[in-house]
């Protein structure tokens, strides 16, 4: 199981590196390996996550510690993850800063959410009507891990999601591997749509 997971997500890690979504070592992604203890495999911290090696994960418990020896660090933001996990029914987080998450964030910073209207893309997220709308949560970039677990935890209630950290990043989870892949290209993609509008409106 542990070695089929970790196929899954070094997959998911080379589809999002090509896309250079993994700049100045930024970025972070887990996928559930058991339930009962909970366990997840999480990107090792500070790693070029572009590079592949056989370090580039390790097992974490339920409060996000390594769950067996080993001399890696888990990310820095592992406890987002483990708010996400044990308040839902979800199989992988990705995070990934890139320049249009990051105005997005700062251009609706202090609405506390961006929603996207309009938009054939936003049926990634499951809403098929018409008049839909998709809202995503901006929480402040606090320095303070557990702080910033604490707002983002917040806006954890559903075994699917994003939230836009403020001039920081994006951080989506699914189901598993392939939705919340799915989620994170849709966030990108919108995020990508509504700075060329902004900008083209001026
Ligand atoms: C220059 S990246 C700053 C830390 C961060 O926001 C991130 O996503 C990567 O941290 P990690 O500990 O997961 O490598
Ligand atoms: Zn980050």
């Amino acid at each position: 199981m542990r070695q089929q997971k970790w196929a899954e997500l070094a997959e998911v890690k080379r589809e999002l590196a090509a896309r250079d979504w993994f700049m100045g070592t930024s970025g972070n992604l887990s996928i559930k390996v058991s339930d009962e203890p909970l366990t997840f495999l999480v990107t090792a911290s500070g790693k070029d996550k572009r590079k592949e090696t056989a370090e580039d994960f390790l097992l974490v418990g339920a409060d996000g510690q390594p769950a067996e020896a080993t001399h890696l660090k888990p990310s820095a933001e592992t406890l987002l993850h483990v708010e996400i996990y044990n308040k839902t029914n979800a199989g992988c987080v990705l995070h990934v800063h890139t320049v249009d998450n990051n105005i997005i964030s700062e251009w609706y910073g202090d609405e506390g959410e961006v929603i996207f209207t309009n938009q054939e893309m936003i049926k990634a997220f499951g809403l098929w009507e018409e008049d839909a709308a998709f809202r995503i949560p901006i929480i402040p970039n606090f320095a303070h891990i557990p702080t910033l677990a604490k707002a983002f935890a917040d806006h954890v209630h559903e075994d699917r999601g994003a939230v836009l950290i403020r001039n920081h990043g994006v951080t989506v989870w699914g189901k598993d591997a392939f939705e919340a892949k799915k989620f994170l290209e849709a966030c990108e993609f919108l995020c990508q749509y509504y700075v060329k509008l902004l900008l083209l409106k001026r």
